[in-house]
């Protein structure tokens, strides 16, 4: 991919030298301001620049380099350490968390405060370190997939200009790139020739439909000052159709992406994992600046007490914070994502997209390259009258070695190679024509189109064309008759004739070009889409494209993990439904995109949902269509490679691409797959679904355990003459949790917990917590009861230190239970030997039941209760286990039996709260 190993693709290696504005200004003659960009001629601007219409020297380039520093937007530079540590500080959870603590600050409560502050830095630090280590991991990812660019350079002054790959990062201004369809723009670039392109600059603009760019040597002066000129193309746009040669004006943090950049691209609405994780986050968070007046409230109704139980509301805030929830998150994501790279090479570019993948329950795919190899080989060339006709294959070559020929980046599509190398083979030369002009292959109109010369008649231009056949058809007048090229007029029962013959061919499983011819006055101007009418029809070549080997595979294992697929494609609809037949997946009835043209919102997400395919999508339709299904309340993916799949991979939950997509689509979707295997994505999915499982276990785990200490810490409060616990105590306790809960992000959850989308119902988990919650209170209080029962029949060990011992030692080992039995992975069966959830809770138990007899206890406050207690305190998690156990068993039949169907609202509008099986 890359001549210059040591240099890196990836956005960030950057070094600006403290001169670098000095010596950018000196690039060239002069300052280059922008408006200058925009305004001089093409020759102007290039001597200004001091480059030319060949490219810049090596040396030159390497010289600016070293002077201006590489082409990367500062904000993707890797983030300090400093700077990730303060980041963490602003999570949520955090700012409650220092909120409370300034508030314990403010009464004095110095114990508490100190315990929250240990907190907030032990969760920051931890975060922050497995962000940095998930960032170089990611980054170094990102590396196997960056994009390059086309640059036109030479080795010397005096030698011919070479058409080069560069690592982005190494374009400097004055640079010459080519720009081919899927490209993405590498920096802000003056275009110095264009055919038929035209960009999508919704990074820039918002607008989502690709906008025509030209050439204009000599710009009007008005042009400077519009937003968008028509001869400038930005850093931060891709190539929809068509190609161009332009100067590269501005780089790195000079261009105008880098300009409007703020933040992380939020290029999307909310996802599956803000609605998830985010949206349970901010529940807790609401609950948790409600507990403290609420506590307040209770101890001065019930005992009088006034603002001395300030601190102690605090405490019962604290206890109910999942702190370590965002150094879960990140380290189950970067684990599983890390592990999907390694077993399957599949590479995720945006850790939540991980969880996402383990959401999604609707999964759309494109066909040509995804489903069928994008190998197509020619198998027919027949007329208007289905007979055998060379002549088709021989005008469909020279189409598509003209638009190859005429275009400033020659990258022939599959189709048109198919093309060439079966009319080769017979033969033809689409040399003897001239080629005048081309408008490159559109998938809006799916047609492209060469105009040439034909020897010996000089006075007329002929548009050949290809594409689709109801829209070549639509451009037709005439239609040639028999072998002798007699023409008769196109009537509306031959058309409908064509079309049925097409219908029979793609129901075969081929693939189908029209291929049409008109002769034209010549004329000087340049050909629009307009000009292409009033065509003679000539016949349809054939294709057939082999399906992907794993396709089938992959569908069914899909089918299995319950999501279900929708192939939208731009090609024909029998074609589409045969492919899909093939693999076994039933096609139902095919849709077409027109069908849906009229209809938005709910009308259009019904008809989707009824329907398995549907053809002759445009780009703008695949994204429509996937809007329409997340507003309908699934998570969806979408599988793509091609230009036309970049809106909708952006529009979906999670873009997924092969490894070989288009730069732009490989630029656009958060999950890039190994080289043609279908099968990573069912991996990949079952990695977010373990991934997710294991955040939504620590969920359950800390807030069904933190909610009964909760209940239980008010009762005691309200209870006891004394505090129920200190503030070192819950400072020791809380660390105990968090660095046992710690190993849950490294759970491996059995086979059966992936085998549906990791959407958890925000009611059955409410009601989940709620009742684990108690549960765990009512062992709190037995075991208060127990203390009270051994403090009266031991004398001498009444006092609040027994009290803070016992209660510690029952909540250490009540978490490790509560771990063991709660999590996803539990499955007797499975019969795992030690895992690090096993480990983690041996050490619970470990230091609960030692650290109150040790030498350190009386620092806590705590004092060793007698045996007696510890024989009642078995008896108490004996019952506690039995009934947590029963517990489990009967939610997860219920849930197992509840049967939500898909898309109803309970399974999906409702802001699912959390990926994560019931198990
Ligand atoms: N290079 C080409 N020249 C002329 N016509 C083409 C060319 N490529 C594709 N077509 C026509 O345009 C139609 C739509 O193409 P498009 O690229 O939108 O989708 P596709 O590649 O067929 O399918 P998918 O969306 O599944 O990738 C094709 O079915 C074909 O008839
Ligand atoms: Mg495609």
């Amino acid at each position: 991919m890359s001549s210059v190993p040591e240099i890196t693709a990836a956005p960030g290696a950057g070094q600006v030298p403290p001169d670098a504005e000095a010596v950018r200004a000196e690039v060239g003659a002069g300052t280059v301001e922008p408006a200058a960009l925009t305004a001089l001629t093409s020759l102007q601007l290039l001597r200004r620049l001091d480059s030319g219409p060949r490219g810049l020297t090596e040396a030159q380039a390497e010289e600016r380099l070293a002077r201006c520093g590489e082409n990367t937007v500062p904000s993707w530079r890797p983030v300090s350490w400093p700077r990730r540590f303060l980041g963490a500080l602003r999570d949520p959870f955090t700012t409650v968390l220092l909120c409370l603590g300034l508030v314990s600050a403010a009464v004095a409560s110095w114990g508490t405060a100190c315990v929250i502050m240990t907190l907030v830095v032990v969760s920051c630090a931890l975060r922050s370190g497995g962000e940095h280590q998930a960032g170089r991991a990611m980054a170094a990812l990102q590396e196997l997939v960056a994009t390059t660019a086309t640059v036109q350079r030479r080795s010397a002054a005096d030698a011919p200009p070479q058409l080069r790959e560069l690592p982005v990062d190494q374009l400097v201004v004055g640079d010459v790139v080519r720009l081919g369809p899927g490209d993405l723009v590498p920096a802000d670039v003056r275009l110095l020739r264009a055919n038929g392109l035209t960009v999508h600059q919704a990074a820039l603009t918002g607008e989502s439909a690709p906008v025509p760019k030209r050439a204009v040597d000599a710009p009007p002066g008005t042009d400077q000052d519009a937003p968008e000129p028509p001869h400038m193309c930005f850093q931060g746009s891709s190539v929809a159709t068509g190609s161009g040669t332009g100067l590269v004006v501005a780089t790195g943090a000079d261009t105008r992406f880098a300009a409007a950049y703020r933040g992380p691209a939020r290029r999307r609405g909310e996802t599956a994992f803000d609605r998830s994780v985010h949206g349970i986050a901010w529940t807790l968070i609401r609950f948790m600046l409600l507990t403290p007046p609420l506590v307040l409230m209770a101890n001065a109704a019930l005992r009088g007490r006034g603002l001395e139980t300030l601190p102690f509301a605090v405490a019962v805030a604290v206890g109910l914070t999942p702190e370590m929830l965002p150094v879960i998150v990140t380290t189950a994501l970067a684990r599983g994502a890390s592990l999907l790279a390694r077993t399957s090479g599949v590479i995720v570019k945006r850790l939540p997209a991980l969880h996402d993948l383990g959401a999604i329950d609707v999964l759309c795919l494109d066909k040509t390259g995804t489903l069928t190899q994008d190998r197509p080989v020619v198998v027919r060339s027949a007329g208007p009258d289905g007979a055998p006709d060379p002549d088709v294959l021989h005008w469909a070559a020279v189409n598509s070695f003209w638009t190859i020929e005429l275009a400033e980046l020659p990258v022939p599509d599959a189709l048109d190679e198919a093309v060439l190398t079966a009319a080769d083979a017979r033969g033809t030369d689409p040399l003897e024509y001239e080629g005048i002009a081309a408008l490159p292959f559109d998938p809006m109109v799916r047609m492209s189109t060469a105009v040439i010369r034909r020897p010996g008649r000089h006075g007329t231009h002929t548009l050949v064309v290809k594409g689709a056949v109801e829209d070549v058809l639509e451009r037709c007048g005439r239609l040639l008759t028999g072998g002798g090229g007699g023409e008769t007029a196109l009537d509306e029962a031959a058309r409908e004739r064509l079309l049925r013959c097409a219908a029979e061919e793609a129901d075969g499983g081929f693939r189908l070009l029209a291929v049409a011819r008109g002769d034209r006055r010549p004329r000087l101007g340049g050909y629009t889409d307009g000009d292409v009418r009033g065509l003679t029809f000539l016949g349809f070549v054939a294709l057939s494209d082999e399906l992907a080997p794993s396709a089938a595979d992959a569908l069914r294992v899909l089918t299995e993990r319950q999501v279900a697929v929708k192939v939208l494609t731009g090609d024909h609809p029998g074609t589409a439904a045969r492919a899909c037949r093939d693999l076994g997946l039933p096609p139902g009835e095919v849709v077409t995109a027109g069908r849906l043209a009229g209809l938005e919102g709910p009308a259009l997400a019904e008809a989707v949902g009824a329907a398995t395919v549907v053809a002759r999508c445009t780009a703008q339709d695949k994204a429509r269509i996937v809007a329409a299904l997340r507003a309908d309340g699934h998570t969806t993916g979408f599988l793509g490679d091609g230009v036309n799949d970049l809106p909708a991979l952006q529009a979906a939950d999670v873009g997924i691409c092969p490894r070989g997509a288009v730069p732009v689509a490989r630029e656009g979707a958060d999950v890039v797959l190994a080289e043609k295997d279908l099968t990573a994505i069912e991996r990949a999915i079952t990695a977010g679904r373990h991934a997710s499982g294991n955040i939504a276990a620590y969920l359950r785990i800390t807030l069904s355990s933190n909610l009964g200490n909760v209940i239980a810490m008010l009762a005691a409060g309200l209870l006891l003459p004394f505090l129920p616990m200190l503030p070192a105590q819950v400072l020791v306790q809380n660390l105990c949790f968090d660095a046992a809960q710690l190993s849950l992000a490294f759970d491996r959850p059995t086979v059966g917990a992936a085998r549906r989308p990791a959407v958890l119902r925000p009611r059955v988990f409410l009601r989940f917590i709620t009742g684990f919650g108690l549960i765990n209170a009512v062992a709190d209080l037995a075991t208060f009861g127990v203390l009270a029962f051994v403090a009266h029949a031991t004398p001498g060990t009444d006092s609040p230190t027994m009290f803070h011992a016992g209660w510690f030692t029952e909540n250490l080992l009540t978490q490790g239970m509560v771990m063991l039995l709660l999590r996803t992975g539990r499955r007797a069966a499975e019969g795992r030997v030690v895992g690090p959830v096993h480990l983690a809770v041996t050490g619970l138990a470990v230091v609960g039941l030692l650290l109150p007899v040790s030498p350190v206890a009386p620092l806590l406050a705590m004092s060793a209760p007698p045996p007696l207690y510890y024989l009642l305190l078995s008896a108490v998690l004996t019952l506690y286990g039995a009934a947590l156990a029963f517990a489990r068993m009967r939610y997860a039949r219920r849930e197992s039996g509840e049967g939500v169907p898909d898309g109803s609202p309970e399974r999906s509008a409702e802001h699912a709260l959390v990926g994560g099986q019931n198990a």
